[in-house]
């Protein structure tokens, strides 16, 4: 029998990435909302309770409207906006963190997947936090780039706009009040007992991204080095079909360059272990709108469904 799902937000940026990886998909059956129904929370609920999976690609406000609406047990619920992330009897949708989250996904009713930039941040601090290298009052920085995808429509918009400011030709930073929207995910998540200092970036490509985690030695819990740094990270990965480790060095092979966007369109992930035994960065490089987004999402539809992600279906 076919799974039925809905995707309430199908028309943004995050929801028409879901709706194309189901293009191929003979077991999922898409429930359909008339267009000009789409924002009507009566014409939603009906969709939402016709489904067995219903994916949230919509602003925080919308999302939680939507979980409101639900008057069913059975109905499971993919949160991709921000507003469940954190919540209590919500399951976050990172399975590769550990087989605690895995497992929450798999028996979930309500799944949030990450955000972006926080996928980034948790895939590399959680395992340090959990192996005690990174004490947890570690004062953590991170920085990072993002295609312009990662604002939605509205960005996205502004970035393509025939007459657009000279400035969107050039990298900009943003979130400097240190208020941006993932910090309490990157807190919790991971482990911290306080927010990182997080400064992003989008610049004047459509998507992927680079997430930076500094880490000076001398600040450390235990003693380690660049390569016991690299084998902790790897053997934590050791099994992750989506998340891989590069080898030492492996930014070299790219003369010395790491690029934003070389997994776009995939769900997969890559760390980076660069530095040296004092100084140290470890740097995700991702797709915002895949493993950062729809391709995370659909990841947890498939570990609810029991499919084995060693088949690669993304
Ligand atoms: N873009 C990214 O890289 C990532 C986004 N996310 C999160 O996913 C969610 C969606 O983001 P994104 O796809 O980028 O955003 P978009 O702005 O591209 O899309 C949001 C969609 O929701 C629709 N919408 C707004 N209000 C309602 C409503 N009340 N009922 C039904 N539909 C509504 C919008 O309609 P309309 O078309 O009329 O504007 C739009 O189609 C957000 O919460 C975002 O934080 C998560 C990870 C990464
Ligand atoms: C470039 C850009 O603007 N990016 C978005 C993050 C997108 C994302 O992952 O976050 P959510 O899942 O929380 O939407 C931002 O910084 O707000």
């Amino acid at each position: 029998m076919k799974t039925k799902v809905f995707i309430d937000g199908q028309e943004g940026t995050t929801g028409l990435q879901i709706f194309e990886r189901f293009a191929n998909r003979s077991d999922i059956e898409l429930i359909e909302i008339p267009p000009e129904k789409r924002k009507d929370p009566a014409a939603r609920a009906v969709c939402i309770h016709a489904s067995d999976v219903t994916f949230l690609c919509l602003p925080d406000a919308a999302a939680i409207e939507a979980v409101s609406l639900v008057q069913s047990d059975t109905v499971r619920i993919i949160d991709a906006s921000t507003a469940h992330r954190t919540a209590p009897g919500w399951a976050y949708g990172f399975p590769e963190l550990s087989d605690a989250h895995r497992n929450a996904i798999i028996s979930s009713k309500r799944v949030a997947v990450p955000g972006c930039y926080a996928s980034g941040f948790a895939a590399i601090v959680y395992p340090l936090v959990q192996a005690n290298i990174l004490p947890r009052d570690y004062p953590v920085s991170c920085f990072a780039v993002s295609g312009y995808s990662g604002g939605g429509k509205k960005m996205i918009a502004q970035y393509e706009e025939e007459n657009r400011d000279s400035c969107f030709d050039a990298p900009r930073m943003y979130a400097m009040t240190q208020q941006h929207k993932h910090l309490r995910e990157m807190k919790a998540i991971s482990g911290l007992l306080t927010e990182p200092i997080f400064s992003p970036m989008v610049s004047d490509y459509y998507n992927g991204m680079l997430v930076t985690i500094p880490i000076h030695r001398r600040c450390l819990s235990r003693t380690i080095n660049l390569a016991s740094l690299h084998e902790m990270l790897s053997a934590h990965y050791e099994n992750a079909h989506f998340v891989k480790v590069m080898p030492l060095s492996a930014e070299t092979q790219t003369g010395g360059f790491l690029a934003a966007n070389p997994l776009a369109g995939t769900n997969e992930m890559r760390l980076y272990v660069c530095g040296n035994d004092d100084r140290m960065t470890v740097t995700a490089q991702f797709d915002n709108l895949g493993k950062g987004a729809s391709g995370a999402a659909v990841q947890c539809l498939n570990l609810m469904l029991g499919i084995d992600e060693a088949t690669g279906l993304e």
